[in-house]
C-alpha cells in the first residue's frame, strides 16, 4: 500500500541516545502492527454489526438492546482484569463502540445510512420493515 507514514517520524530532539533511539523504533513498529490489527479488527466487528443492523431494521426491532450490552461490559470489565488492562478503560472503549453502532443502526432504520446497505439474500422486506414491490410478477 502506498502511504507516506514514516515508522521513524519522531518529535524526539536530535540529541537522544543512538542506542535508545534504536530501542524505541524496535518497540514502535511492534505498536504500529498492534494499531494495523485493531484496525482490521474493528473493521469486522463494524461488518458483523452491521448485518445486526439490517436484520434489525427488517424487522423493526429496537437498534438499542441494553440487557446484551450490560452483559457484554460485565464480561469485557472481566477479561481486563485477568489480562491486566484497566477496566474502566476496557468499559469506555466498548461503551464508545457501541454508542457508535447504535447510530449505524438508527441510520440504517431510517434509510439515512452513509454506508452501503445490502439486504440480506432471500430478505422480503426493505431495510425499513416495509413489504417489498414485487416487481418480477
Ligand atoms: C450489535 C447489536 O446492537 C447494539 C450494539 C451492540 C454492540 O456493538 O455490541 C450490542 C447491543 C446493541 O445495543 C446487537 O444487538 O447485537
Amino acid at each position: 500500500m502506498m502511504d507516506s507514514f514514516d515508522p521513524s517520524a519522531s518529535s524526539l530532539g536530535e540529541d537522544v541516545d543512538p542506542a535508545v533511539m534504536h530501542e524505541l523504533l524496535q518497540i514502535r513498529s511492534s505498536i504500529d502492527n498492534f494499531d494495523a490489527t485493531l484496525v482490521y479488527v474493528l473493521a469486522e466487528r463494524f461488518r458483523a454489526t452491521q448485518r445486526v443492523g439490517v436484520l434489525k431494521a427488517e424487522h423493526r426491532l429496537p437498534p438499542a438492546d441494553p440487557t446484551r450490552e450490560s452483559m457484554q461490559i460485565a464480561r469485557l470489565r472481566r477479561l481486563a482484569e485477568e489480562a491486566h488492562l484497566d477496566p474502566a478503560f476496557a468499559e469506555k472503549f466498548l461503551t464508545f463502540i457501541i454508542e457508535e453502532v447504535i447510530r449505524h443502526h438508527q441510520a440504517i432504520s431510517d434509510g439515512t445510512s452513509p454506508l452501503p446497505v445490502i439486504p440480506r439474500p432471500g430478505a422480503t422486506t426493505d431495510v425499513r420493515g416495509t413489504a417489498d414491490a414485487d416487481t418480477r410478477a
